[in-house]
């Protein structure tokens, strides 16, 4: 028997920068968790301890800040892809580096119906994601990068449009059929880009109405119809993406029984569960994309 050290990586995972730019009339704020990840040439740590090639984590988050001191954060992509292409590009062993970056909103604080120049509140809206990979290895033949961008959290509701109905049914099938229901969900998505270049909060903001428009819009008889069609409706006007990967938690609102209480309950009172929820999962690809690489 032979043992190998197989598929690795390391990093400083979620380190949580938040930058203040001190305008003269106003501040602005970008508040991000970040993880980076590197691997390449790490075989002496791992089989013998000597870290002759080990950039430390500490010092991955060290470049984390000073990076976004030097040079601001601006589109989080970016940012991914500066972090990532300094550490492939001055760490001769490292030859692949995944930078990935959540970033939660802030929006001014009014104050008498006006902005607020330096006093922020946490949207409730979701939390945009960035996933960069560079590589430089001898297969990538030169410095390859992969850009994919996401969403987490974007919770969306239909009151109907929405039924569920001619699935199999065993024994231990309970749920009826609907043909009218509350379909809910906390989107949770990603989209790999065509290119390592793109107007990356313009294609953001695309993205983002093409998958709550039509959520809106499809008249669904299951999320999975819905699901697709949100990312078809992405790829159909978004030539910059090749692919979206969309993992939808079924946000089951259940109609209360009230003939308890005498009451006749006409799809006006819900009973919201949290758990357990189906969860529903699957990407969607333009054929003419480009093969996927190291993006994923
Ligand atoms: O849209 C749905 N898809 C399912 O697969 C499913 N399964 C279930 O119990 N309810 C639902 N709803």
């Amino acid at each position: 028997m032979t043992i190998q050290l197989g598929a690795n990586q390391y990093g400083k995972a979620e380190t949580r920068l938040v930058h203040v730019t001190r305008g003269a009339e106003a501040h602005e704020i970008v508040d991000l968790n970040v993880s980076t990840a590197l691997s390449g040439d790490l075989a002496d740590t791992h089989l013998t301890g000597d870290n002759a090639k080990v950039l430390p984590t500490d010092t991955q988050k060290n470049t984390v800040f000073a990076f976004a001191k030097e040079h601001g954060v601006g589109e989080i992509e970016d940012f991914g892809l500066k972090l990532a292409r300094h550490f492939v590009g001055t760490q001769e062993p490292i030859h692949r580096a995944r930078v990935t970056i959540e970033q939660y909103g802030w929006e001014r604080i009014d104050v008498d119906s006006s902005p607020a120049p330096h006093s922020f509140q946490r949207t409730g809206r979701e939390t945009r994601t960035a996933m960069v990979t560079v590589d430089n290895s001898a297969t990538t033949d030169g410095e390859r990068a992969w850009v994919v961008s996401g969403l987490k959290d974007l919770v969306v509701l239909n009151t109907t449009d929405s039924e569920f109905w001619g699935y199999p049914k065993d024994r231990y099938t309970t749920l009826p059929e609907t043909h009218d229901r509350v379909l809910a969900t906390a989107v949770n998505a990603q989209w790999r880009h065509v290119d390592a270049d793109s107007d990356w909060g313009k294609s953001y903001d695309a993205v983002r109405k093409h998958l709550t428009e039509a959520f809106a819009t499809t008249y669904s008889l299951s999320l999975q119809q819905t699901l697709y069609a949100m990312g078809e409706r992405v790829l159909q006007h978004c030539p910059e993406i090749a692919e979206v990967r969309l993992s939808l938690p079924n946000k089951h609102h259940f109609v209360v029984d009230m003939e308890p209480f005498g009451l006749r309950n006409d799809n006006e009172v819900f009973f919201a569960a949290d758990r357990p929820y189906g969860l529903i999962e699957g990407t969607v690809v333009q054929d003419t994309a480009p093969e996927p690489g190291l993006a994923w």
